[in-house]
């Protein structure tokens, strides 16, 4: 299981758009493995030449010992693509997509339940297609590039236009992919989805990547303050700015909100003071990151 990629200074140009300026990475065998970027980054033009359905203009891609842009037959079997809902075969139910996808691929007609178990759509065996939620037709194009079983998974934003609840339901199925031992990597211009599902990321912007690295490290690396709040009322707003370790105070309705480089030490002086109510402890996250780098608030 799991395949090895090495991405080498790829480089794509449309006209005068260079979407993709070279991109270089590697991915572990198993790794769970994220492009992460706004609009136009060049995710997708990245991911299209790893997947070997574009040829870099230059530079060079690996899967294990294979060129991916020469199609063999022994890689393409090894790898999952998944499609975009708009490339169902027309007019079959859920299951119908499924038996046929794996006839193409020629593996014993089970599978077909075991995908439609993993991915939640048994109820939905029946139905046809196009009348399935967005959320539902995700989960099947996910069945369709995992039927014959892939070594290396390639997913290009799974859960866009999904609503907040749907995105967080598909999470636990793409989790499940990697749990075996597969690669993957998947593109997305939600920041909390790369953290949430990520052993590592590409944060890309104009074609390039800015940084790589594991979520907790890019966000360590900012060394940006901490914000620790309590409920209103628990704390005197001029006796937290004169606590050791406070460097800003802010005396808002919904509570008083302390912004720290020092968390450990505010925390063990809100105990002394028995004012943890309400409290919440809220980090720098992976949109600190990008906004970092780039000087500007990351807008998908
Ligand atoms: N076939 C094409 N012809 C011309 N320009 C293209 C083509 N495909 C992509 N581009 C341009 O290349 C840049 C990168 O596009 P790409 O789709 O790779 O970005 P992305 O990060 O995947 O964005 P999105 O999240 O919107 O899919 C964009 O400026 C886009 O307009």
């Amino acid at each position: 299981m799991g395949a090895e990629i090495t991405a080498e200074g790829l480089v794509m140009t449309y006209g005068d758009v260079r979407a993709v300026d070279g991109v270089s990475f590697t991915v572990a065998s198993g790794e769970f493995f994220g492009l992460l970027g706004p609009n136009g980054a060049g995710k997708t033009t990245t991911l299209e030449m790893v997947e070997g359905l574009r040829r870099p203009q230059s530079g060079s891609v690996r899967i294990d010992d294979h060129i991916p842009s020469k199609r063999e037959p022994e890689l393409q079997r090894r790898m999952g693509v998944q499609l975009q809902a708009s490339s169902f075969f027309e007019r079959l139910t859920a299951r119908e997509q499924l038996d046929t996808f794996g006839a193409l691929y020629g593996v014993a007609a089970g599978r077909t339940d075991e995908m439609l178990e993993q991915v939640g759509l048994v109820d939905k065996a029946d139905d046809r297609t196009e009348d399935l939620s967005g959320g539902q037709k995700q989960r099947l194009s996910i069945a369709c590039a995992l039927i014959h079983d892939p070594d290396v998974v390639f997913l290009d934003e799974p859960t866009a236009a999904l609503d907040p609840q749907a995105r967080r339901n598909l999470w636990d199925v793409l989790r499940s992919i990697n749990d075996s031992g597969r690669t993957v990597i998947l593109t997305t211009h939600y920041m909390d989805e790369a953290e949430a599902l990520c052993d590592r990321v590409a944060i890309m912007d104009a074609g390039r990547i800015l940084e790589l690295d594991t979520p907790a490290a890019l966000v360590r690396g900012l060394d940006a303050p901490v914000r620790i709040s309590v409920a209103p009322g628990t704390l005197d707003a001029d006796e937290a700015r004169a606590m050791a370790g406070s460097d800003d105070v802010a005396d808002e309705e919904s509570g008083l909100t302390i912004t720290t480089r020092d968390p450990a030490r505010i925390l063990t002086e809100l105990a002394h003071r028995d004012a943890l109510d309400g409290l919440s402890v809220k980090g720098a996250s992976l949109e600190d990151v990008f906004l970092d780098l780039t000087g500007r608030e990351y807008r998908a």
